[in-house]
């Protein structure tokens, strides 16, 4: 696999900061950006507005056209919201017209009706991409590797061969890329964890500390574990970086969306002012249903993930959450 050119869809803080990564080690990056006030902003200033003190490496061009942006293209990184993969792939695949390429994702969902992954998602709609895509996903704040903090992140996906080529091509400091043969497990596991973080979040909003919060999060582990099991992941991933490792991340920095989320609803507020307070995506928000429905349908107990829901879904006190922990 020789890769000089690579795509990143979605110049949110994430794909901006993985598109930065990339063409600091040399890659040629086409970065592409659906919302055309953001990509004017970026055109014009080469600064992210959401991201202090970044200015896009020279190796980064904007593509305002899909046709554009996949010229040439020896990659392609999904970096957009979750729930707006479906829609997006069915105008890319006219575009690729049967091209074959590595597919990443680093977001982090699970389809609300399906109860699909990124990637699944992108191999349905995109069928000659089936077996090449993989999820990058673990403990990393874009706001934290833009400042050059370490982290490591799995690569995760059927082809071992491409997943260590697809490894080697993001690995570079400060992030270190870990293999993984469980797509399933890992992205599971990234999606389940912003309910979690959403939960520690409602705990901050009602005053609780961190005892709580680590109570909480051992106890979602569980119940993060036996979904992902029932679908076919692998206990080891729910125990990794992209489980449990992201959990602790998101549930116990305030610099998390979904947390911050959590806390403005457990301060009183509606879904919808929080998510407007919030600013930018929460995909936990989104998640938080489907998981719900996903451990109904398989007939799982899941109590903590459960009082998530009723809080976010169906705006019950939040009180619910401390009885399903036991207080
Ligand atoms: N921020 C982080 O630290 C991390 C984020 N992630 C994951 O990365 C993904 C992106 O998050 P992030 O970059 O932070 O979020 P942002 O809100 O900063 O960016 C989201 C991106 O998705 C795009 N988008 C939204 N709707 C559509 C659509 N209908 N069609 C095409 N593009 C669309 C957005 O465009 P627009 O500007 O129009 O909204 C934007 O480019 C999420 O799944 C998140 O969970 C994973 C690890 C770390
Ligand atoms: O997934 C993330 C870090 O790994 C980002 O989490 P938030 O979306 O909650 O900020």
């Amino acid at each position: 696999m020789n890769i000089n050119r690579i795509t990143v869809f979605g110049a949110g803080v994430w794909g901006s900061v993985i598109a930065q990564h990339l063409a600091k080690k040399g890659y040629k990056i086409s970065l592409w950006e659906h919302y055309k006030d953001l990509f004017d902003i970026l055109e014009k200033t080469r600064k992210h507005p959401n991201i202090e003190n970044f200015e896009l490496n020279s190796n980064i061009e904007l593509k305002a056209t899909l046709e554009e942006a996949v010229k040439d293209s020896e990659m392609l990184v999904f970096v957009i919201s979750s729930k707006s993969v479906r829609n997006f792939c069915k105008q890319l695949k006219p575009i690729l017209n049967g091209k074959v390429l590595p597919v990443v994702s680093a977001s982090k969902g699970i389809e609300d009706s399906t109860f699909k992954t990124v990637c699944e998602v992108i191999e349905e709609e995109i069928p000659q991409l089936t077996g090449y895509a993989m999820s990058f996903s673990g403990p990393s704040f874009a706001l934290e590797v833009a400042k050059g903090i370490p982290t490591k992140i799995l690569v995760a996906g059927p082809n071992a061969d491409l997943v260590k080529k697809t490894a080697k091509v993001f690995n570079s400091s400060p992030i270190i890329t870990v293999e993984s043969d469980d797509r399933r497990g890992v992205e599971y596991g990234g999606a389940i964890k912003n309910v979690v973080a959403i939960g520690c979040g409602i705990l901050d909003g009602i005053g609780d500390g961190a005892d709580t919060k680590a109570a909480l999060i051992t106890q979602a582990m569980q119940e993060m574990h036996d979904i992902t099991v029932s679908q076919g992941g692998k206990t080891e991933s729910v125990y990794n970086l992209s489980g449990l490792g992201d959990a602790i991340l998101t549930g116990m920095s305030s610099i998390s969306r979904n947390r911050r989320l959590g806390e403005k609803l457990g301060q009183g507020l509606s879904l919808e002012e929080a998510r407007k307070q919030v600013g930018t995506i929460a995909e936990g928000a989104d998640s938080v249903n489907s998981v719900h429905n996903l451990a109904r349908k398989n007939n799982l107990k899941t109590p903590i993930l459960d009082a998530v829901w009723q809080i976010v879904c169906n705006g019950e006190d939040k009180d619910v959450l401390l009885k399903a922990l036991g207080f």
